[in-house]
């Protein structure tokens, strides 16, 4: 029986869809933190439940073994995401962030981390409403454990932390289609080194095409073209909090970022975040944003090549510099800095550039979803603003 676990949940069911009787917003109450399940839930017996302290070498490195070898991979099993160690710690230590929420199962006998799930707190805005919610990620079960009906236990689990700190909301994407999408997206990719993508498999050589044919279609020049782009600093937080908060107004699902979110999600670090300003020249102010994250994956089976270097389009607005040029400034950047691919999701504006700076659609989706929160109807992808790791 598909979805058991999800029918049971407070979601947005298929035979609600349309029913423009029901009112958009929580699905369900709080409950009284009192009446909030105050032990875990049981695990089969020969495991246990082991809170992921993600500041410790020792235990950030166990995550990142787990999900390395054990993560998502694509349909054709090409490539599987191998989140960086200081990626999970960027990801899992945001602003107000429970340490309970970083959940893992260890076997009992050889203390081995078997599974993990995760949730950081976020404020996310859903038309008019601010709403705080979990941003729930990193659903690892050991490909040796799979079809235990582990992840419904771990869903739960992490549900009943994240309720104990009194939020009733959740925000989540998967590749796969539960009940119920708010938006379905595309992603889209940008070849940066196409011998690379063409020698692994994942692109063909057109036809009529040469490789030195490819490799000069995909070619950028060496330098950015608009004028006082340079990388974000601290100083510009206050500058580019305003300019975010302003471009993201117009979707009606967002972050609702203030300068400190913006400090830790937007400001470079090393291998993980990049950003970029433009500072008009003349009146120095910041007129345009542009930014990616760095998630690598591990090319499966293939002689040649073990890693892919993946950047992933974040958030992007531009007032005065046209966001094709943009674009294109951090494409010139991202391939200067050794990426293979640029991927984007069509999400926000993407797709006013995306088949102009030669991205070509992929063949996966990404699903997101709202955890005890109706929207009457799903929205298109365009109206979505908020970019999940
Ligand atoms: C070359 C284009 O494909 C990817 O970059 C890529 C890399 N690793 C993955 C690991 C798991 C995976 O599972 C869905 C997909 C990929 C993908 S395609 C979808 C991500 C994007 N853009």
């Amino acid at each position: 029986k598909k979805h058991k676990f999800w029918e049971t949940q407070p979601v947005g069911q298929y035979k609600d869809l349309g029913n423009s009787s029901l009112s958009e917003g929580p699905i369900e109450p709080p409950t009284p933190l009192s009446e909030v399940k105050q032990e875990p839930y049981n695990l089969p017996t020969q495991y246990e439940w082991t809170t992921c302290d993600m500041g410790s070498e020792e235990t950030c490195t166990e995550v990142y073994n787990l999900l390395k070898n054990n993560y998502v991979e694509d349909d054709e099993n090409m490539f599987r995401f191998n989140y960086s160690k200081e990626f999970l710690s960027w990801a899992l230590h945001p602003p107000g962030y429970y340490k309970s929420w970083h959940i893992g199962v260890r076997a009992k006998s050889s203390k081995k981390l078997v599974a993990f799930i995760t949730g950081v707190p976020a404020r996310i805005r859903v038309r008019n409403e601010v709403v705080k919610m979990a941003e729930v990620n990193f659903l690892c079960v050991h490909k040796k454990l799979r079809s235990k009906r582990l992840a419904p236990v771990l869903i739960k689990e992490v549900t009943r932390r994240v309720h104990l700190e009194n939020i009733w909301q959740a925000a989540y994407t998967a590749g796969v289609v539960l009940p119920t999408p708010i938006t379905t997206c595309q992603y889209w990719h940008r070849s940066l080194n196409p011998k690379k993508l063409i020698d692994v498999g994942f692109s063909r050589l057109g036809a009529r095409m040469t490789m030195s044919r490819t490799i000069k279609l995909y070619k950028l020049p060496d330098s950015t073209a608009s004028p006082g782009f340079r990388k974000m600093e601290l100083c510009d937080v206050p500058a580019v909090t305003r300019l975010l908060r302003d471009y993201l107004a117009q979707f009606v699902v967002a972050p609702d970022f203030d300068e400190d979110d913006v400090e830790h999600w937007l400001l470079p670090t090393e291998n993980v975040v990049d950003s970029y300003v433009v500072e008009s020249p003349d009146s120095h102010d910041i007129t345009d944003f542009c930014s990616f994250y760095t998630l690598p994956s591990s090319i499966l089976g293939n002689q040649n090549y073990s890693t892919l270097k993946a950047a992933y389009s974040y958030y992007n607005v531009s007032t005065k510099t046209p966001l094709l040029q943009l674009m294109n400034d951090v494409l010139i950047v991202a391939k200067r800095n050794d990426y293979d691919v640029f991927n984007a999701l069509d999400v926000m504006q993407n797709e006013s550039f995306l088949k102009e700076l030669k991205f070509g659609p992929g063949d996966g989706q990404l699903h997101y979803y709202l955890y005890n929160y109706r929207l009457r109807d799903a929205l298109k992808s365009s109206e979505l603003g908020l970019v999940l790791l």
